[in-house]
């Protein structure tokens, strides 16, 4: 380890700390390191540097307000081999990173978002009304329910088109970004970005590249695919004004061009639908395993929203232990514990330590919301308390300074934040209000008569997480909410008429006959 450089855990000759690097569930060891080493450590991994900072002064500091210099991505070989650089979320600070970055900031506005709000609700309808129908009926299905919701309202929102059923489309996007993500995973190829002399390998003797080859074409039939549809309705005249039109037409405004249009969409569409699911799911183990909270917040919809109608965001003004329960989830199960990592492009000094330039740089998210230093950190992430929430602003214990805690960190920092945070909360805010509206959510019961309870630190290991799939009974709450669901979802047809667009022939039959049931 260089002088200057933050401590950190012993390094080994050349291997530096990459022998002892957690690739499974890195937030545990982290903190584990963070409370040995400090709030802001680093890690050897060959010749590179890796940061990890879990002091939020430390977070707010260098990658919020230095954002200049750290939102740089580390080099991902095998992405931009596959993406030929263009996958937004894992691009280095590039030029073409700065125009998709733009486009995003230039289409998913608050304002603009809001206008695909009832798109979004109608596919929270059917979300609620696909859990009535069948809540188990594969052990699983609740997932596959959220999955679909979670793709099709950016498949909506973003293409104009919406994806009814989990079996069609659905489950064949999820297919080709699995094998994108299997093949990002640590381990999976040889570590080409800490050795790139491995680039240079013939394809023929390795596997690696020819399946980064075989992933590039998949994912260039699915997406291109998906452009060229929206392309063609649009000439059609039969646009439904979605986002891709919207950077269609102004391509030449926004510098992009039809390589770069179909990269941004599918990104989106692949950062976009994992994430919101992952919450979801998170959302109801949740409900599951703290039945004390469920109560209250069934308490506080009943008192606000009462029987016939579903809750809107109108409603969620009124509705403050809902509102500390959506931010308690961010806190106990954030979706990326770690974050997505960030790289300097330059070097940065923080009390009287070094960043070297090209540094990987990791916020460990599991700080989040209750303590300000890790030295306060011991209880982190053991209790789902929305409570905290309502005693300070930032879920701080009283008495103890959080204002370096921002409630958007769930959603990364400084140039690099989740552009798809709007409509992400829109999201998260209209399902978790409708499934505590609409359900009771119970641990499932074993053949012995008890109940089976939960296990809430069982999660896929990676840097983008989610519960794995666990059993519970959802019920509804009073055959008035069931009534109320399918009267609802019969009233959302004319919202999805104009997204159900080149359905085939199993999607039109499921349509009819789910509208007969409505009906
Ligand atoms: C619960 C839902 C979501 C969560 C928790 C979430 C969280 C995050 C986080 C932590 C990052 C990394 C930020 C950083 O590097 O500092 C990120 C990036 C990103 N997110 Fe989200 N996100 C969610 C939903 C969405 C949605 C719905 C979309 C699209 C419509 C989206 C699109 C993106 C994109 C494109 C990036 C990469 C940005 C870049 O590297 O410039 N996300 N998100």
């Amino acid at each position: 380890r260089e002088a200057g450089l933050p401590p950190g855990p012993p390094t080994v000759p050349v291997l530096g700390n990459m022998h002892i690097f957690p690739t499974k569930s890195p937030h545990s060891k982290f903190t584990e390191w963070a409370r040995k080493y400090g709030g802001m450590f680093s890690l050897k991994i060959g010749p590179g540097t890796v940061v990890v900072l879990t002091d939020v002064a430390a977070v707010k500091e260098l990658m919020d307000k230095r954002s200049a210099t750290t939102s740089d991505r580390p080099p991902t070989h095998i992405a931009d081999r596959i993406t030929g650089g263009f996958h937004m979320g894992l691009a280095r600070s590039t030029s073409a990173w700065k125009i998709l970055r733009k486009t995003s900031g230039a289409i998913l506005t608050a304002q603009a978002t809001a206008q695909h709000l009832p798109i979004q609700q109608a596919e929270a309808t059917q979300l609620l009304y696909d859990i009535l129908g069948s809540p188990q009926a594969s052990p699983f299905s609740f997932y596959t329910h959220i999955s679909r919701y979670s793709y099709s309202v950016i498949l909506s929102v973003l293409y104009g088109k919406r994806a009814r059923r989990y079996n069609t489309e659905v489950s064949g996007f999820f297919t080709v970004m699995h094998e994108f993500n299997a093949i990002l995973s640590p381990g999976a190829t040889p570590p080409v970005d800490a050795m790139p002399i491995l680039e240079f390998i013939p394809e023929r003797w390795a596997q690696w590249k020819r399946d980064s080859r075989r992933i590039r074409n998949l994912q260039r039939t699915l997406y291109f695919g998906m452009m060229e549809e929206t392309r063609a309705r649009m000439h059609r005249g039969e646009g439904n004004g979605c986002y891709m039109e919207e950077v269609v037409g102004r391509e030449k405004e926004l510098g992009m061009d039809d390589e770069m249009t179909s990269y941004f969409g599918s990104a989106l569409l692949e950062t976009g639908s994992e994430t919101t699911s992952s919450y979801l799911q998170s959302f109801i183990l949740a409900l599951v395993a703290y039945p004390e909270a469920q109560k209250k917040a069934h308490e506080e919809i009943d008192r606000v929203v009462g029987e016939d109608r579903l809750p809107t965001l109108v409603d969620l003004e009124r509705m403050p232990y809902i509102r500390a329960m959506i931010l308690e989830t961010h806190r106990f199960r954030p979706v990326t514990p770690v974050g997505i990592p960030h790289s300097t492009l330059a070097e940065e000094e923080y009390q009287g330590y070094i960043i070297p330039k090209g540094a990987t740089i990791f916020a460990n998210l599991s700080f989040q919301g209750a303590f300000s230093t890790i030295q306060r950190s011991s209880m982190i992430q053991k209790n789902f308390i929305p409570g905290r929430y309502m005693l300070t602003k930032n879920g701080t214990k009283p008495g103890i300074d959080g204002s370096d805690l921002k409630a958007t960190f769930p959603f990364g920092f400084g140039r690099r934040k989740c552009p798809g945070m709007h409509l992400a909360c829109n999201s998260i805010n209209i399902n978790a209000m409708n499934l505590l509206w609409a359900f009771d959510f119970e641990p499932e019961i074993g053949a012995d008569g008890n109940s089976i309870a939960v296990d809430t630190a069982a999660y896929v290991a990676g840097i983008a997480t989610a519960p794995l799939p666990f059993k519970c009974r959802i019920t509804p709450r009073s055959p008035g909410k069931a009534k109320t669901i399918e009267r609802e979802f019969l009233a959302a047809a004319d919202t999805f008429a104009k997204f159900e667009v080149g359905l085939g022939e199993g999607d039109e039959e499921y349509a009819a006959i789910s509208r007969a049931y409505a009906g």
